[in-house]
């Protein structure tokens, strides 16, 4: 029998594996952020021991640091600098490490005390997961994003439909997007209850590569790339699910409720609880109508919003600037409403001032800022005020995750940028 993606990145990195325990797995590259890892440095300092290998390990400091200094978000930074590749295993003390399975790597959040153990051993104690395939068969229609792509893979299965799995995503509408495009997909399989997320390298991850500044050169990129075309779940490989979803049908999507799970088509109403056949679901309907201030039955492009924030490890690439500045191109910034756009690493920034995203951005009425996670979370000085509503290209819209009382709506930079326009929620194709 064949073997799955996840399979042979595991085998490729199993230092030692028992049956029934958790195994030891080598680590390629540890990616470290100010919010969880400066205890682990800590922690290795009393224990005197030493970092085993400094050149695997690369730190960002993206969470605290207001965005009116140079940053990057370390999601973003990675795969720009071909620090993470096919094959590799990634782990940061961060969830949405799961970005970087973009790439054909399997990279997964760990926690703090994690942290410390790979510093010190490069390696980690890990349980295997169950594999789920995703196929996104047939093609999107025009102008939809690998964003309502994977908010409508987690309105189908629920925040925690993944718990337990590793998601390869596969299909027409998959190989059809860029590498930045799949980064999206993959950075919020976190938020569908995965352990990680994953597509198979293929030429445009190749092409994605070869420029970058840490990717291998000449005879060894070669070699790297002859390795890379192995990297794939094989014909015969079994997954302990599979599930199909028919791309061509899937509309903008807006969350309105306080879970990823929570959200509808564009063109939807807000749900009325009783729509819901699980008595679990149709409380946590009741809790969000209440805490994002909703009625059910208003139509998504009735509701208001105070705020647009463009940014986040989930769309703050270039290649989403490009899609939000052609929305935003010669319009302005509805006046009932602050928008600000946070590039994702200051090389992101420094590409779209060049092309003149800024000026697009500035002259309709945007801030624009140095990167950061900025208002992705309210750690720093962006964050929303009690009952302000926002529309946010980022991945979380639990109560409270951009400030207290504030109120998230998730969409794709498209969606986002239009409703900046509107002052409310538009299907973005009106716009274009
Ligand atoms: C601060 C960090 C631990 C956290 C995470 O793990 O995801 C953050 O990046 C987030 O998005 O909530
Ligand atoms: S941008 Fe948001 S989701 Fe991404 S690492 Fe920063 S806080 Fe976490």
């Amino acid at each position: 029998m064949g073997s799955t993606l996840y399979e042979k990145i595991w085998n490729a990195h199993v230092v030692r594996e028992e049956p029934g325990q958790a195994a030891i797995l080598y680590i390629d590259m540890h990616l470290v952020h100010e919010v969880t890892s400066p205890q682990a440095f800590e922690g290795l300092k009393l224990a005197g021991r030493k970092i085993r290998r400094p050149k695997k390990v690369m730190a960002t400091m993206d969470h605290n640091v207001p965005t009116r200094f140079r940053s990057g978000i370390v999601h973003v930074v990675a795969p720009e600098k071909g620090l993470t590749m096919p094959g590799m295993t990634v782990v940061c003390g961060d969830s949405h490490t799961a970005t970087h399975g973009a790439l054909g790597a399997l990279a997964f959040g760990i926690g703090t005390s994690e942290v410390e153990h790979v510093l010190a051993t490069q390696t980690l104690q890990q349980k295997r997961s169950k594999t789920m395939k995703i196929e996104f068969r047939n093609k999107l229609a025009p102008g939809i994003t690998s964003k309502d792509m994977i908010l409508h893979l987690i309105g189908t299965i629920g925040a925690a439909g993944g718990t337990g799995y590793v998601f390869e995503y596969c299909g027409e509408a998959v190989s059809d997007l860029s590498v930045e495009a799949r980064m999206t997909i993959c950075n919020m399989s976190i938020e569908g209850g995965a352990r990680a997320g994953m597509i198979a390298p293929d030429e445009k991850t190749i092409e994605y590569l070869k420029s970058r500044p840490y990717a291998p050169k000449g005879e060894l990129m070669d070699k790297a790339v002859a390795y890379w075309k192995t990297l794939k779940s094989d014909a015969d490989a079994k997954f302990d699910r599979v599930l199909v979803i028919d791309s061509s049908k899937i509309e903008p999507q807006v969350t309105w409720g306080t879970n990823p799970g929570q959200v509808t088509a564009v063109n939807g109403t807000i749900p009325r609880p009783k729509d819901f056949e699980n008595a679990n679901e149709r409380q946590a309907c009741e809790n969000a109508l209440q805490y994002m201030g909703l009625k059910s039955g208003t139509k998504i492009t009735d509701l208001p919003l105070d705020y647009v924030f463009i940014g986040s490890c989930t769309n703050s690439r270039i290649e989403d600037l490009r899609e939000a500045s052609r929305i935003v191109k010669g319009k302005k910034v509805n006046h009932a409403l602050s928008a600000v756009v946070v590039p994702g690493s200051g090389l992101v920034k420094q590409q779209a001032e060049k092309e003149g995203l800024d000026r697009i951005f500035k002259e309709a009425g945007f801030e624009w800022r140095e990167a950061g996670c900025s208002m992705c979370l309210a750690m720093n000085d962006d964050y929303l005020q009690p009952g302000q509503r926002c529309a946010s290209t980022s991945n979380r819209n639990f109560e409270g995750r951009q400030g207290k009382g504030g109120r998230t709506h998730l969409v794709s930079p498209a969606m986002a940028a239009a409703a900046a326009i509107k002052g409310r929620f538009v299907d973005f194709r009106e716009l274009v």
